[in-house]
């Protein structure tokens, strides 16, 4: 007995989650692997997943449970990327599928049916507790390239305290290095390139067409001219500038989706940029909600870089206002904007749209 309490690990049957559990196992923590079976169809996370996934256990001598979660990754995640695609913005599924379908639903499981208190899986990130401020503070992963602290921001307190990353602290080829000579099948699994609902769908376009009849509406310019045609504001995000079907002299981007008119405004690139945003929903991580600006750095986007920001505190804790160093283009309601001091992730939230008034008042669209 190596006296180290029992950790369940999450599996997608995947490289990452493979390595995550045969090394925490190495260490002499008692494992177990978790599944969840998130979605219909084939695919990560689908039968594929599941297969790979039983199999390494079976490799690896351990225990093997599967959860039937397509009932809440349906609620949670389906139901939130129509409706918010639907209502103009481009819904960031990620961060909150590992708050409400994964890190939540798989802790309270190991506890109420394994007795077990701790949870890990293969996201590259790292969590490390401040005694001074008695916080489990969220750090970006050793490999900046994978890192992917960036969907984790809404994970609270009390699932931060019972989890663990194994592989924050490595890069991604050490793991790929570690699967081989641990002899895992899933060694040589080609990473997940896109969102698992677009792997399993091939594209948003298909996915949403399932959910969301054709709605023919204008493309406009800032003056409200109208330039050209589409099949639906949902197919859009802003700063697109592909796909949107029109011939101009001078390159387009979308600026705003306007639900009310089911129109899609485009400009140029000047009018696509942004200096601030209102961030709701927002999940105080490494620091308790400060009183005052504060002066970091922010991601708008996964695979963006960190740009200096001040965040400004409102009446409401849950909503603070960013003030961009220099205005930022593509600055897109429904994702997040996660704010980082150095490594640390110090909180995040989610971009609101532009209020209407304030659409109105700027010109936007309007005839
Ligand atoms: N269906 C699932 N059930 C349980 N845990 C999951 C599931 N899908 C993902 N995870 C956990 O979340 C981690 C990150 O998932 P993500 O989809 O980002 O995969 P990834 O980075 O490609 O990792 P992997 O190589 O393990 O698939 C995984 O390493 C795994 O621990």
């Amino acid at each position: 007995m190596s006296g180290l309490a029992a950790v369940v690990v999450g599996l997608s049957g995947g490289v990452d989650s493979s390595v995550a559990i045969a090394s925490l196992k190495q260490q002499g923590y008692p494992v177990v692997g978790l599944t969840l079976w998130l979605m219909k169809g084939k695919g990560q996370c689908c039968s594929e997943g599941l297969v790979d996934a039983a199999r390494l256990c079976e490799e690896l001598g351990v225990a093997h449970h599967i959860v039937d979660s397509r009932e809440i990754f349906e609620k949670y995640i389906v139901d939130y990327l129509v409706s918010g695609y639907a209502s103009g913005i481009t819904p960031l599924p990620c961060s909150q599928c590992n708050r409400m379908v994964k890190f939540g639903p798989m802790l309270a499981y190991s506890r109420a049916e394994l007795g077990i208190d701790t949870i890990a899986t293969g996201h590259y990130a790292q969590v490390r507790y401040n005694p001074n401020s008695d916080r489990y503070e969220l750090w970006r992963a050793v490999d900046r390239h994978k890192d992917q602290s960036y969907f984790l921001y809404d994970l609270p307190q009390e699932i931060l305290a019972h989890v663990l990353f194994p592989l924050g602290s490595q890069t991604k080829d050490q793991t790929r290095a570690l699967a081989a000579q641990y002899g895992l099948h899933t060694a040589t699994k080609p990473d997940s390139q896109d969102l698992c609902l677009i792997e399993a769908h091939g594209s948003m376009r298909q996915f949403l067409e399932q959910y969301l009849p054709p709605t023919p509406g204008e493309v406009v310019d800032l003056s409200g001219r109208v330039l050209g045609h589409h099949q639906g504001i949902h197919h859009y995000t802003i700063g697109q500038r592909k796909g949107l079907g029109i011939a101009a002299a001078e390159p387009l981007y979308v600026v705003a989706l306007d639900r009310v008119h089911n129109r899609v405004i485009v400009g140029d690139r000047a009018s696509a940029v942004r200096g601030e945003c209102t961030v709701a929903r927002v999940n105080w991580v490494s620091i308790a909600p400060p009183q005052y600006p504060l002066k970091v750095e922010v991601q708008i986007r996964y695979r963006t870089p960190a740009v200096p920001v001040t965040v400004l505190p409102t009446a409401d804790p849950e909503q603070v206002k960013l003030v961009f160093a220099d205005p930022q283009f593509g600055v897109t309601p429904g994702q997040a904007a996660v704010w980082y001091e150095g490594d640390r992730l110090l909180g995040g939230g989610i971009i609101q749209p532009v209020a209407e008034d304030e659409t109105t008042s700027n010109g936007l669209g309007s005839r």
